[in-house]
């Protein structure tokens, strides 16, 4: 893995033109690959993102491409940006356009809906040659974008391979730390975004800041139970890719799924709202909860609520009617 080969980045979304912003200013050769011929453009052109990161401005250093071949010739690391449900496709389209032994970053925040799988499980199944790692910590796009500070987790099985990942993808504002509790990297960072939305509903309802903080910390020992059942380590689970982005998501409305839970406690029209991972993670950790006997009660909620089965009163209501236990 040499330090000299170009970055590239596959996905012209918000996260994505992080990324490629981020390693921009730390002085390496990006390439980003985005299928919007408009966003390609901008970026090229007037060093901006409209869609996606309005008002940002981008370092020129950061060159875009609607020819993912070109984007990942050569490349020393591939970081795979686009959204969740889409890293399946996106690794078939790869496979026979990237170099065997390079390492691809998955950086999005997600199970796989069809399978139930965890994405590096995915990914490694579509390219069985290169090494599969994920990035996942306290990160919102326009924070990165700006060069503010922050730190994440760099995730691979291998020790050494996530420690020179991590050394290779941080730069002086984005500390990337290693582990290799993959599936507790990966798994702490999809269910926060469920818990995101309950945060954001219980907002939007009206129902206060404490209901909030209860539900966010029982939230999180449901969190802590499901990722459990993907192997994940509970110390993980205390770092920066669980309890970090659980504590950066369920608190601040620049969360897209604290928007979109907030909108929905409100009663608001989601229509035009931009996709909230934890939309489709809910329907699939309710699945995954009920099929291996996991009681998550929170999660089971949200995805009746998204489902318009309940609203977030009635779900508040069926919560605090359980039954009484002590906490565990
Ligand atoms: N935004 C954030 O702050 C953070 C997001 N993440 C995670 O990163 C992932 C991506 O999120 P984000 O960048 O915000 O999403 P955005 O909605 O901002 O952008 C999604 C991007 O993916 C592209 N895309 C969608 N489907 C495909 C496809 N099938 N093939 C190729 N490209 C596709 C879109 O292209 P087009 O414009 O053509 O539709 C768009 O460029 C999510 O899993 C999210 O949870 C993680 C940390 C921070
Ligand atoms: O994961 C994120 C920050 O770490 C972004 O969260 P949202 O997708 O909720 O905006």
């Amino acid at each position: 893995m040499s330090e000299t080969r170009p970055v590239a980045v596959l996905g012209g979304g918000a996260w994505g033109t992080a990324l490629a912003q981020a390693q921009a200013m730390a002085g390496r050769e990006v390439r980003l690959w985005a299928r919007d011929a408009d966003t390609v453009e901008a970026i090229n052109q007037r060093h901006e993102n409209p869609r996606y990161l309005p008002g940002a401005r981008l370092n020129p250093a950061v060159r875009a491409t609607g020819d993912i071949s070109a984007a990942v010739a050569g490349a020393g690391v591939v970081l795979a940006v686009t959204p969740a449900q889409t890293v399946s496709g996106l690794c078939e389209v790869l496979a026979p356009q990237v170099a065997a032994d390079t390492p691809v970053v998955l950086c999005a925040k997600g199970i796989d809906a069809e399978s139930g799988r965890l994405l590096s499980d995915i990914a490694a199944e579509r390219l069985p040659r290169n090494p599969i790692a994920a990035l996942s910590g306290p990160s919102f796009a326009v924070d990165v974008v700006a060069g503010l500070p922050t730190a994440v987790t760099v995730a691979a099985a291998d020790v050494e391979a996530a420690a020179a990942l991590a050394a290779l993808i941080s730069t002086p504002t984005l500390r990337c730390y290693s582990s290799d509790d993959l599936a507790g990297v990966e798994a702490g960072g999809a269910l926060k975004n469920v818990l995101a939305i309950a945060a954001g509903a219980v907002i939007g309802a009206g129902l206060g800041a404490s209901a909030q903080a209860a539900l966010v910390t029982r939230g999180f020992v449901e969190l802590r139970r499901i990722a459990a059942s993907f192997g994940a380590r509970q110390e993980t689970l205390m770092g920066l890719s669980g309890f970090g982005d659980l504590f950066l998501t369920c608190g601040s409305g620049k969360s897209r799924n604290f928007a979109y839970g907030e909108a929905l406690g409100r009663g608001a029209a989601l229509e035009g709202m931009r996709l909230a991972e934890g939309v489709a993670t809910a329907a699939i950790a309710d699945r995954i909860a009920r099929e291996r006997g996991i009681d998550a009660p929170i999660t089971q909620n949200v995805a009746l609520i998204l489902d318009r089965a309940i609203t977030v009163r009635e779900a508040m209501m069926a919560l605090l009617s359980r039954p009484l236990k002590s906490e565990t």
